[in-house]
């Protein structure tokens, strides 16, 4: 029976030139405009300039009473002659010995500069106002604009909105805001032997976890997943729902399974039927070698290996990249960070591979990551329970507990 194609052992490409032939050319989606009560993670397509200053008045900072700071000494009582409560500023000029009360967020009155605050102030009997200790000039007193001013570039774009970058796009006024559509990310699991969670698998069956997985992380990246369920090992099959995934115009399509050399590993021929233009297929990486890039006219496809780690860290390496590029965001990779082991590793051979760790400690500021016992691609439960990935560059030489490394977190 013939095979999928097969190719030599030494055609396996390196993890950062097949991440660079994948992100070329990504050209990012269309902007669109949302509610700011919709914008919460979503990615900015447009840099957010201040519509207002803020504050745009010199404003009070505390409550208590609006003074001329020259007029102040201790035990001299002004003389009130109005009220500034926040929103409703005093219309008249505080003059030579007055004062005016004021409160936190009140507009400072003309011919104040300075707040006394009501716990240094004694009422006398007639009403006037005693300093019973003399602040510095101008204290208590938020000047215009101190936040921000009208015209000022605040947020940019390829930002990640979160509750921060929404206050401040509130406080400048912008009731609507302009961010990147979701990508959408069709996802097909393929194999006999899959069933959803919650159905009865025969004896020889499993139940697929894959793709939930990946719908949860396209949601955490800011895209749309597009469960097309779980095709059998049919090329015609996956060729129609591959099919569907173009028509409902993903730009993604992420297959899972099917991607390595056995007869019943069918995604690749099934898409070659439909026109797939291939990219690349197999990197020199553990897990995920069999990972497969190509294009269905204008989808890209994804087609990550079936075991359930080896597709996991394929999505963190490829996917949250592409994802990523979509959205215009500036940073595509996790970032590697510095570790110290906490237990001996073996050579590595030409993969680079990706040990499931867990952060045991904390050195001079550095995690100090225990590498898990079994590293088997299929185990989701040592995925699950990894703090880390341990990074380990191709050909690696053995390295002993104590030793530095590199790590990515895993969120
Ligand atoms: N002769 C060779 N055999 C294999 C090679 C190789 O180079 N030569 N590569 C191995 C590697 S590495 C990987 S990784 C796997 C991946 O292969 P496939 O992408 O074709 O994956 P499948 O065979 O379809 O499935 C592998 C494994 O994962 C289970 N699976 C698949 N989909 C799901 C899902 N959605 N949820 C949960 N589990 C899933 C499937 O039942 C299999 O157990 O190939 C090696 N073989
Ligand atoms: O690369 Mo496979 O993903 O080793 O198990």
């Amino acid at each position: 029976m013939a095979g999928a194609p097969t190719s030599p052992k030494s055609e396996l490409l390196a993890i950062a030139d097949a991440q660079a032939r994948l992100l070329d050319g990504v050209a990012p989606v269309e902007a669109e405009t949302v509610a700011l009560a919709e914008a919460n993670r979503r990615v900015l397509a447009e840099d957010l300039v201040a519509t207002r200053t803020q504050p745009p008045f010199a404003a009070s900072a505390m409550d208590g009473y609006a003074v001329r700071h020259a007029d102040l000494a201790l035990d001299v009582a002004l003389r009130l002659v109005g009220e500034a409560p926040a929103g409703r500023a005093f219309a008249g000029t505080v003059d030579a010995g007055e004062c005016v009360r004021i409160f936190t967020g009140a507009p400072l009155p003309a011919g104040a500069d300075t707040v006394l605050i009501q716990e240094d102030a004694a009422v006398a009997a007639d009403g006037g106002i005693r300093p019973t200790e003399i602040p510095a000039p101008g204290r208590n007193v938020r000047a215009a604009g101190l936040d921000f001013a009208a015209g000022d570039r605040l947020l940019r774009a390829g930002q990640r909105l979160d509750y921060r970058a929404l206050a401040l796009a509130a406080a400048m006024n912008h009731a609507t805001i302009p961010v990147r559509r979701r990508p959408r990310v069709a996802i097909l699991a393929t194999g006999d032997e899959l069933v959803e969670p919650g159905a009865t698998p025969r004896p020889d069956q499993i139940v697929a976890s894959n793709a939930h997985a990946i719908a949860a992380l396209v949601e955490d990246l800011g895209g749309t997943p597009l469960p097309l369920g779980i095709a059998p090992d049919r090329a015609d099959v996956i060729a129609a729902r591959a099919v569907a995934a173009v028509e409902a115009r993903a730009d993604v399509l992420v297959t899972l399974g099917g991607a390595s050399v056995g007869d019943h590993d069918l995604v690749q021929r099934a898409l070659a039927g439909e026109g797939l233009q291939l990219g690349f297929w197999k990197i020199a990486m553990r897990p995920g070698k069999p990972l497969m890039s190509g294009r269905l006219g204008p989808t890209r496809v994804l087609g990550l290996p079936g075991n359930p780690v080896s597709s996991l860290v394929t999505a963190i390496l490829f996917l949250k990249p592409l994802l990523r590029a979509l959205l215009a965001e500036p940073t595509l990779f996790d970032p590697e960070r510095e570790a110290i082991l906490a237990g001996d590793l073996k050579p590595n051979d030409r993969r680079q591979d990706y040990l499931r760790a867990r952060i045991v400690d904390w050195r001079d500021g550095l995690p100090v990551v225990e590498p898990l016992a079994l590293q088997d691609s299929s185990m989701l439960s040592s995925f699950a329970a990894a703090d880390c990935l341990i990074v380990r560059p191709p050909n690696a030489p053995a390295l002993a507990a104590g030793a530095g490394c590199r790590i990515v977190l895993l969120g």
